[in-house]
């Protein structure tokens, strides 16, 4: 597949905007003509600077309300699209885009906007040049790329033809089918943009909230997969009108545009058999958690690993060559890492004591790995020595890691191999009855949501939950989770807008995003609470208004709210079943830990969430959040 991007996706000026565009792989640019215009070289230097950077100009776009103009405007119309056909000739691009018309002027007919397409057809052929016609979804008369094709098909000239958008057809559900009888030659370029579902006008929603393929809503993969059956084997190109990504990274943007089209491509490639795309292993199916480890220091390791005594765990194996220890409950294993040398060590010096990577068992270590890599994920080599395995890795959120290790290689008997078992001693004997990881809480800077999701769910059978709001005391917190079908991945990602709320300071103070709390699962949250206090464990204080309230909304049994009450647990109840949670205090600036029992529900408790920050940030009063900084 060729893939190309419109400049008007990305923040900057145009040369990094290029730069950008080029770094992130795509063979291709469209020029958004403002981003030509705000542009102090000519267009033979934007020209140059693209050719230069390896890129050609798919398209200068868009040239606005041409068709179906009264006399008394036409021949200034076809002024100005000769005008416009200098520029190009100069930029040497060889297509324009022409999106319907939206004037107060503009008269209807299919034939009369047939003839001035056919007209334009013949003046652009004089210079070589092509042009192609998008159904904008508010155009004042042509607003369905079915109608948009039918006038390209009467305009009946060959540097005529259809360029398709899949917003403005997506938008206003238009049966994407009607793609399907399209000749291939006659679809010009095919833009992508997907965007989330939300109930506004078409203009707004489409000039500010698109998102990357895969990103939003919209059935994008179905919309391309409907053009790959007419064989057109031309650009996919992206378009996204988004506040955001004109606030962000240009490059962290670009690289996500370049990652959606190649995800993209690849199920296309799976669905419809055509050969579009690289062919790669499909997507990872994550069948647990392997490992959590934690970076620190030796001064530091005391606090979290007496915390990590008192929820339950015991060591159980120390690393052959490196400060590296492994504690053990149930399925669960959490390294704690104190080496000074190698990532490790770095990241601990950035971020200070935090659970920086992450191990997830996949059928086949080195199949995820290949998915990811082509899905232009960043490698993670370290030195090993000899005897040691060397783990499969990619970076992650906050520039952390994931590890993929497997049960068919040697990879998955890390904890034989590369550790060395210490024998339990006697305060190991009763454990706190903790299974397994239940999900992972990440928390990131809003505007890095979308690329991790992106991540996430192009790398790994996952898919996602909607977003949802949660209130903290000072903000709002957005959180999406990340989960496959069988619950053996589950990641929550909070995304925080500002620093006064217990996200946002844990980002401001940990040096970016990571790791925010892990919980594990228990199948009896009262014993696992009794055993955690006989430990010495904290939990977090919860407020008895809230036990009143629970009690109410779910009409509990007095001696189960007592019971709750008791032991500071929070109770959640959805379609599927109920959920009970208990909480660490924060340890370090807000890291938390987790126990969860899940009786059939599904979801995370997200109504509870309120009541626990509150209660966290209490804790971490009057030193922890500033009460209003900005
Ligand atoms: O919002 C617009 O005006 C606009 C312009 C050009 C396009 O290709 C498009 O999809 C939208
Ligand atoms: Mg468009």
């Amino acid at each position: 597949m060729k893939t190309s991007i419109a400049t008007v996706t990305l923040s900057g000026e145009l040369p990094e905007k290029l730069e950008a565009i080029a770094q992130a792989g795509f063979d291709g640019v469209e020029i958004f003509e403002n981003d030509f215009l705000a542009f102090d070289g000519s267009p033979a230097d934007v020209g140059k600077m693209a050719r230069d950077l390896g890129l050609e100009i798919t398209l200068f776009q868009p040239f606005r309300d041409f068709e179906g103009m009264p006399d008394a405007l036409r021949s200034r119309t076809f002024d100005r699209a000769e005008r416009k056909f200098d520029v190009m000739q100069e930029l040497g691009t060889g297509m324009v885009l022409v999106c319907s018309n939206v004037s107060q002027a503009a008269l209807g007919g299919i034939d009369r906007a047939a003839a001035d397409f056919h007209e334009l057809g013949e003046r652009a052929a004089k210079r070589g040049l092509k042009v192609g016609y998008e159904a904008l979804a508010w155009g004042r008369y042509v607003n369905d790329h079915r109608d948009a094709w039918e006038i390209v098909r009467r305009a009946d000239h060959p540097n005529v033809g259809l360029i398709l958008d899949s917003f403005h057809s997506l938008s206003r559900k238009i049966d994407i089918n009607s793609i399907r009888s399209i000749p291939k030659e006659k679809i010009f370029i095919v833009q992508l943009a997907d965007a989330p579902m939300i109930d506004m006008d078409l203009l707004y929603w489409s000039r500010h909230f698109r998102n990357m393929p895969g990103e939003g809503d919209l059935p994008v993969t179905a919309f391309a997969e409907a053009v790959a059956s007419t064989g057109y084997d031309g650009y996919f190109s992206l378009e996204i009108f988004n506040d955001q990504f004109r606030g962000g990274s240009t490059r962290a943007i670009a690289a996500d545009g370049h990652r959606s089209l190649i995800y993209l491509a690849d199920q296309v490639r799976r669905s419809v058999k055509t050969p579009i795309g690289v062919p790669m292993p499909e997507r990872a199916t994550v069948k647990g958690v392997g490992f959590v480890e934690f970076a620190t220091d030796e001064d530091e390791a005391g606090e979290l690993i007496a915390l990590l005594h008192t929820l339950g765990f015991r060591k159980a194996a120390v690393h052959r060559s490196k400060k590296v220890t492994l504690f053990e409950q149930g399925n669960i294993r959490i390294l704690v890492n104190v080496d000074t040398a190698g990532f490790a060590g770095a990241a601990y010096a950035v971020h200070g004591t935090s659970a920086y990577a992450l191990a997830l068992v996949v059928d086949d270590a080195g199949e995820a790995y290949a998915r990811a890599l082509a899905l232009d994920a960043e490698p993670f080599r370290q030195p090993v020595a000899d005897d040691e395995l060397e783990f499969p890795a990619i970076r992650a959120v906050g520039g952390g890691l994931i590890y993929l290790i497997d049960d068919k290689s040697p990879l998955g008997r890390f904890s034989e191999i590369d550790f060395e078992a210490v024998s339990a001693t006697r305060s190991d004997a009763a454990d706190a009855g903790l299974l397994h990881i239940d999900h992972i809480a990440q928390t990131v800077a809003y505007e890095e949501m979308l690329t991790w999701l992106l991540f996430y769910t192009s790398i790994f059978k996952t898919g996602k939950t909607p977003m949802v709001d949660i209130i903290d005391p000072s903000g709002v917190v957005r959180s999406q989770v990340i989960e496959n079908e069988p619950g053996t991945l589950r990641i929550t990602m909070n995304g925080a807008e500002n620093r006064r709320t217990l996200a946002g300071h844990f980002i401001a103070e940990q040096f970016g995003s990571g790791i925010q709390h892990l919980a594990f699962s228990t199948d009896d949250i009262f014993a696992t609470a009794r055993q955690l206090r006989k430990r010495g464990f904290k939990p977090l204080h919860i407020s008895p208004n809230y036990y009143d309230d629970v009690e109410a909304r779910f009409g509990l049994q007095p001696d189960l709210t007592e019971r709750l009450k008791a032991e500071n647990i929070l109770y959640d109840r959805d379609e599927h079943g109920e959920y009970l949670q208990l909480y660490s205090g924060t340890y370090g600036e807000g890291f938390f830990f987790e126990i969860v029992e899940r009786r059939g529900y599904r979801g995370y408790g997200a109504a509870n969430a309120i009541f626990r920050i509150a209660a966290l940030k209490k804790l971490m009063r009057p030193e922890g959040i500033p009460k209003d900084a900005g």
